[in-house]
This record gives structure tokens, C-alpha cells and sequence, in this order.
């Protein structure tokens, strides 16, 4: 399907690539992937796969060095996509010297949308006041300004890079209920990137894992939960998962512990769990990281 036949994608991505320096190492290289309008997704992958890179590539910060990003079909940085589209970085850059209430000023002058109201909700609820300075407020409440700058806005596409990095666990879930809210009630499609997966397990329903910059997985949380299983068994019955994608084993003594991504029933007298989201994402980070281990040894 293409043009006005394929389905609208928050964020899709061919052929893309990224380094820093013209000699660098590729940062992103060749990543191709789709993701929905509508879903919540969990940016994830081990520190330095790419993930801060593939947001500011999709806030319009950096442009590609090759392929191409498109936002809600827009090209990111466009004053189309500025409109639509709301980027919450870890480094938040807000003005120490303005108030809250300037900050929010600021947010309404630079936007052709604005919802005051909203903006102002999110900053009362963590109970800061308007006249409050922001070089005063604790970074926590930096980050909830800071968002309520981005849901002002009125995003069709909201980007947060680690939000919740320096928010007690309180406000991290006041904060991930709003952004529940926000999804529910107005069909914002959000990127969370986040190493807190108990938390990407309640509210995300794609995942988009990179794996040193490229893309591992693009998928429905719920098809990733489906597919896997967590088998033990005997270490023999190891040949019964042929044909099947092992994530990670172990074996203690003549037991086998095996997570499975099986195509189609895995014969055999495994005991067969269904494991959680989260499992399944550690997994396959685990994986990420013992292949990594085992190229650097055979160079
Ligand atoms: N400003 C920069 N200059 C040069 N290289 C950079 C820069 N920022 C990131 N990189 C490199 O690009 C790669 C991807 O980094 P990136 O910050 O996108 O990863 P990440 O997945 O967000 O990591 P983390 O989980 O640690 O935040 C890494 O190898 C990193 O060293």
C-alpha cells in the first residue's frame, strides 16, 4: 500500500541513518519501520543503541545522513510537523529567569494551538505555583513545566526522551496516568523512550526496540506477549525448539530454561508459562547484549 491507500503512521522510517561526526560510527544505520497513529510505544534498547538520536531525528533536531523520517506523514521539522508534533528531551530546555505563568505565555505566543487550560492542569497538579521561578523548581518540576509546554500544545505525536528519569515514583505514575488520559481521550499517539519497563508494561502498546542502531522489533505489545513462551524442561528436549526463535537459555545441571518467540506449537513435555512484557523485553536486551559480547570477542 502507498499514498493515500496506507494506513497513518505516526512515525515510519526507511532506510534511515545517523552518525555525529562525517567519520563517526553510525549512531542509526538502516532502520525501517512503522508505527501506528494511536499507540502508546515503548522506545527501548540498551544505553547507546540510538534511541535519543531517532527522537530528535523525529522532533526535526537532526536530519538524517541517509533515508528518510516521516512524522504523522510530515517531514520532521517543517512548520507542519512543528504544529503537530510535541519533543520532550532529557536536557528540557526552559528559561531559568521566566516564571511558570512566562513559560506558559511563551508556549501560547509560540503556537498556533494552545490550550491554556490543559498546560495549566498539569502544572497545578504537581502543585507548583505560576509565579513560581524556574531556576527555583526541583528538576522533577522542571520536567512537569516542561510538559506541560509539550501537552499545550495540543500534539497529534508526543516525544519523551526518559521522562521520568528524575521524578519520584509518585508523580512518575500521576504523570504516566495523564499521558493515559491524553491517549484515551484524544487519540494522542506518544514515543516513550524508557529503561523503567514495569512501567512501559502498563501503558504501551507497541514496542520499538533498537539494538546498536538498528531495529530489532516494531510490533503490537500484545502479538510480542502472545508469541513467546518461558519453557523448562530437560536439557535434551533442546532439539524440540528447532525451528522456533530462542531469545535467550540457560541450562543448570540437566535443566533447560528456555524464552521462546514459537512459530506455531513447540512439541515436547516443556513446562510452558506465559511470560509478561517485560520479560520478553529483557530477554531479548539480554540477547542484544551477549551477541554484542560474543562479535567483540571473535574480532
Ligand atoms: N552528541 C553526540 N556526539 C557524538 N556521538 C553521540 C552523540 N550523542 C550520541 N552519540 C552516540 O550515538 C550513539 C547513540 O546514542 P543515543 O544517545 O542515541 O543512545 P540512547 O539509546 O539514547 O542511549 P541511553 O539509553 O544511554 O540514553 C551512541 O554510540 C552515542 O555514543
Amino acid at each position: 500500500m502507498t499514498g493515500a491507500d496506507a494506513p497513518a503512521a505516526a512515525l515510519r522510517a526507511t532506510g534511515l541513518g545517523f552518525r555525529y561526526r562525517a567519520r563517526g560510527g553510525w549512531a542509526l544505520r538502516d532502520c525501517g519501520f512503522t508505527v501506528p497513529r494511536g499507540r502508546i510505544t515503548a522506545l527501548v534498547g540498551r544505553n547507546g543503541a540510538g534511541k535519543s538520536t531517532l527522537l530528535h531525528l523525529a522532533g526535526g533536531l537532526l536530519r538524517p545522513r541517509t533515508g528518510e523520517i516521516r512524522v504523522l506523514d510530515a517531514v520532521p521539522g517543517t512548520p507542519e510537523a512543528r504544529a503537530r508534533v510535541a519533543l520532550l528531551t532529557q536536557d528540557k530546555p526552559l528559561y531559568p529567569r521566566f516564571t511558570v505563568a512566562d513559560t506558559l505565555l511563551m508556549g501560547r505566543r509560540l503556537n498556533t494551538v494552545w490550550d491554556q487550560a490543559a498546560a495549566e492542569a498539569v502544572v497545578r497538579e504537581g502543585r507548583i505555583g505560576l509565579g513560581a521561578h524556574v531556576g527555583e523548581l526541583s528538576p522533577g518540576q522542571r520536567t512537569r513545566v516542561a510538559l506541560a509546554l509539550a501537552l499545550g500544545k495540543r500534539p497529534e505525536l508526543l516525544l519523551l526522551d526518559e521522562p521520568m528519569a528524575d521524578l519520584d515514583p509518585v508523580v512518575r505514575g500521576e504523570i504516566m496516568a495523564a499521558l493515559m488520559t491524553e491517549a484515551a481521550e484524544r487519540g494522542t499517539s506518544i514515543v516513550l523512550s524508557s529503561h523503567v519497563l514495569p512501567e512501559l508494561e502498563q501503558t504501551c502498546d507497541w514496542v520499538l526496540m533498537l539494538r546498536e542502531g538498528r531495529v530489532e522489533i516494531s510490533e503490537d505489545a500484545d502479538t510480542l506477549r502472545e508469541e513467546h513462551r518461558l519453557l523448562t524442561g530437560r536439557a535434551d528436549l533442546r532439539g524440540s525448539l528447532d525451528g522456533h526463535t530462542v531469545v535467550t537459555e540457560r541450562t543448570a545441571g540437566r535443566q533447560l530454561t528456555a524464552l521462546v518467540r514459537a512459530r506455531g506449537p513447540v512439541d515436547g513435555d516443556w513446562h510452558v508459562e506465559r511470560p509478561s512484557l517485560e520479560a520478553v523485553l529483557v530477554a531479548h536486551l539480554q540477547a542484544a547484549g551477549a551477541t554484542t559480547a560474543a562479535e567483540e570477542a571473535a574480532a
